[in-house]
């Protein structure tokens, strides 16, 4: 008997697919909402070879007002949303500011309009780290001051986290919602059957690293080695997705127990900051690989160090990651080389 139902938006992508997994293997009914505008059918193959079954998927877009009335319509008994549905290109967004404040802000509010008129009051939401900015004391715990965004993208996370809020002291809903302040999610599923289909040359530092180590970069740059950390380089958390994946579940699980407030924090981290060279070191330890890389300017823009206080997460959500660095750095290069496969 399940769970219960879980509605994913943005379930083919990255964190998505992950997460219908571990929803799956958690006992929970999965139905994925996606307009495949940054992510392929084949991760929905994937997810399938994975659990052994199809799970199914309503390809619509979550601005779409009409077009989610249809599906609460159809997909009875929803018990709960995870909203992963937005564009996250930090570039891209000072570019084009309108698009992501559109999509991010207007595929939350869509959402919870159709939430409220079905009656399904829990909500996950996808949040980022990026709403801490430059923090001035870290680790960052969730009461660490929220502050203005660097990017539009960033100012999207940070404008949801305030819908969210605003919603809960409203006092006229019953949504209650639960948003998860990721830091930086790397590799992919251990069968790597799915894991990040970045498109065209990567921004995030891990998707550079397996492909200059299959020879599609030349080499890797580090951005900078002079800010003040340990070696230089700059400092994330970097967990594991899968890990991530199971931080959506336990977060479900207390939202429909009724243990959640009706708005929530939670940092989704590992408690631990890597430098950019250390990542390397792991990613060659892990995969047998020498990494190609050099080291040239800072990028703009860049948070120079920032890691999670996971202490809120541990003790309420009783969440805790259990890879290593190695093995995420393992799963995102055997990632790297089963797409090498499906392309020959
Ligand atoms: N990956 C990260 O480093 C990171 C860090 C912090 C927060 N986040 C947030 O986590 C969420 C998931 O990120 P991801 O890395 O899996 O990204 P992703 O691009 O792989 O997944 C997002 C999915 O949503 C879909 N989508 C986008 N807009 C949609 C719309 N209007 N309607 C229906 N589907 C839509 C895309 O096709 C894609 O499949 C996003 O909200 C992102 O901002 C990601
Ligand atoms: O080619 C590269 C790519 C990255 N880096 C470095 O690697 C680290 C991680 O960079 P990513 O681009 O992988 O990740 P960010 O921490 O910069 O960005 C991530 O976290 C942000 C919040 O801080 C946003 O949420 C964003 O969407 C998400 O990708 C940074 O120090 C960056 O300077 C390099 O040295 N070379």
């Amino acid at each position: 008997m399940a769970n219960g139902k879980i509605l994913v938006t943005g379930g083919a992508g990255y964190i998505g697919s992950h997460t219908v997994v571990e929803l799956v293997e958690a006992g929970y009914e999965p139905v994925i909402i996606d307009n495949f505008s940054n992510s392929e059918e084949s991760a929905l193959e994937g997810i399938a070879a994975i659990l052994g079954r199809h799970i199914p998927c309503h390809r619509i877009d979550c601005t779409d007002i009409e077009a989610l009335r249809k599906v609460f319509e159809l997909e009875q008994n929803i018990q709960g949303v995870i909203h992963f549905a937005a564009y996250k290109a930090v570039g891209e967004s000072v570019n084009e500011p309108l698009k992501y404040y559109h999509n991010n802000v207007g595929s939350l509010v869509t959402l919870l309009q159709v939430m409220e008129e079905f009656k399904v009051p829990n909500l996950v939401f996808s949040s980022s780290c990026t709403v801490y900015g430059i923090p001035d004391k870290l680790p960052v715990t969730e009461q660490t001051p929220v502050q203005k965004a660097n990017s539009p993208y960033g100012n999207t996370k940070k404008v949801c986290e305030e819908i969210l809020t605003d919603l809960a002291n409203s006092g006229d809903s019953n949504i209650r919602a639960t948003a998860l302040r990721y830091f930086n999610p790397i590799g992919a599923h251990p069968s790597a059957k799915i894991g990040e289909l970045p498109l065209g040359v990567p921004n995030n530092l891990v998707p550079f690293i397996t492909q200059t180590a299959a020879g599609i970069r030349k080499e890797l740059t580090v951005f900078g080695d002079d800010y003040d950390t340990a070696d230089g380089t700059c400092v994330r958390d970097y967990i594991h997705v899968v890990d991530l994946a199971k931080a959506h579940v336990v977060a479900v699980e207390r939202l429909l127990q009724g243990k959640a407030e009706s708005i929530e924090f939670f940092n989704v981290g590992t408690g631990t900051g890597n430098t950019v060279l250390e990542a390397i070191h792991a990613f060659e330890k892990a995969s047998g690989q020498k990494l190609n890389y050099k080291v040239g300017p800072r990028r703009a823009g860049d948070v120079p160090k920032i890691y999670a206080d996971v202490t809120k997460s541990t003790k309420e959500l009783g969440f805790k990651t259990t890879s290593t660095l190695e093995e995420a750095m393992k799963s995102a290069w055997d990632w790297q080389l089963s797409l090498q496969k499906t392309k020959v």
